[in-house]
């Protein structure tokens, strides 16, 4: 089943939100505070879904803000040097500096993330600094549902999301759900259902979905069943290495089983998995299709070092899925 987009916009996707430093361990299998080097990559989940689509091929831009200082410089060439536009990326006046993620790779299946977010550039990209004229250029508006945990650039997210509406440009809502950002879930699950009524793709993972509803053992049919009154006619749940579901507004249900792989680290699972669904859908290869672009990337990452660095090309998917048929 194929999902259709306007071709007549110039953009395939244009993400918003933040675009960080992730510091991620060299040293394997160790605690944080036994970890003394770490390498840096650009990181921040809508950067790597950028960087991820733009490597497959895609025509992908950026809406966001960035410290005025040698990491904000880093990650806008780094950005552009993978073909991301970033003529909408924002330098931020007011002395405000990047977000950072330090990674801790305790074993293949315990890694965790210390985040430095206090005050960061990102969260104060305003709803001026969103222009109209760029993003009604695009097939798809990529929406991190981090963005929306403080003003202003909650309210900058917001006006995108109608903007998009306005012009004919998807909503696709990566729920990307950050417990340290928010001030409680009740809070988190407002704007997330605000956002959620409105977004025509939903991706999350299903414990996502539950901060989202604000409940504690949701069921995926409850989930699609709620957003399915509103505006969503696709919506993707990751279970983890469990694989995953993309269910229809018109009944049919799809699965994704994931791809082993030997795993390094879990993190970049969830940006890989929706560069690659997002550019699959682009590319009019159908919902199942999709599927399997995203786990096969995720699974791709997963066994690498970085989220973006580590982000694959068409070739390297299309060779997973047909080693693994
Ligand atoms: N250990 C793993 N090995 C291979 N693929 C994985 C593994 N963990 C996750 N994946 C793939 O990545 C996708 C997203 O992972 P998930 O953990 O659900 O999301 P997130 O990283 O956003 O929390 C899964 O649907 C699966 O295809
Ligand atoms: O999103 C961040 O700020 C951190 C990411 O850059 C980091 O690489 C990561 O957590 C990716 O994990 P994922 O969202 O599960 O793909």
């Amino acid at each position: 089943m194929n999902y259709t987009f306007n071709i007549d916009k110039e953009f395939d996707l244009i993400a918003i939100g933040r675009a960080c430093i992730d510091l991620n361990a060299n040293e394997y299998n160790r605690p944080m505070e036994e970890t003394m080097t770490f390498t840096k990559y650009v990181g921040g989940s809508p950067a790597n879904v950028a960087i991820g689509s733009a490597k497959l091929g895609l025509k992908v831009g950026f809406i966001g803000k960035l410290a005025d200082d040698q990491h904000g410089r880093f990650i806008e060439r780094y950005m552009r040097e993978a073909g991301v536009d970033t003529s909408n990326m924002v330098i931020d006046q007011e002395g405000h500096k990047t977000g950072l993620a330090f990674t801790e790779i305790k074993s293949p299946e315990e890694c965790s993330i210390l985040m430095y977010r206090d005050n960061v550039a990102d969260l104060h990209l305003a709803p001026s600094e969103v222009d109209e004229e760029y993003l009604k250029k695009s097939k798809i508006l990529l929406v991190s549902g981090t963005a929306l945990a403080k003003s202003p650039s909650r309210e900058a997210v917001l006006k995108a999301v109608s903007l998009a509406k306005r012009n004919d440009v998807k909503v696709v809502f990566e729920l990307d759900y950050r417990p340290y950002t928010w001030n409680s879930i009740e809070e988190t699950s407002v704007y997330y259902s605000l956002v959620a009524e409105q977004s025509d793709i939903l991706i999350g993972t299903r414990d996502e979905y539950d901060v989202m509803e604000n409940t504690e053992k949701g069921t995926n049919e409850e989930i699609v069943g709620n957003l399915f009154k509103h505006s969503s006619d696709l919506v993707v749940i990751k279970h983890g290495v469990e694989g995953s579901y993309a269910y229809a507004k018109s009944g049919k249900v799809f699965k994704a089983k994931s791809y082993k792989t030997k795993v390094l680290k879990t993190f970049g699972a969830g940006d890989s998995y929706a560069s690659a669904f997002l550019y699959a859908l682009v590319r009019g290869k159908g919902i199942e299709s999709a599927l399997k672009f995203g786990s096969a990337s995720a699974s791709i990452v997963v066994s690498k070092h970085s989220s973006s660095e580590a982000m694959p090309v068409a070739e390297e998917i299309e060779g997973l899925i047909a080693e693994r048929v």
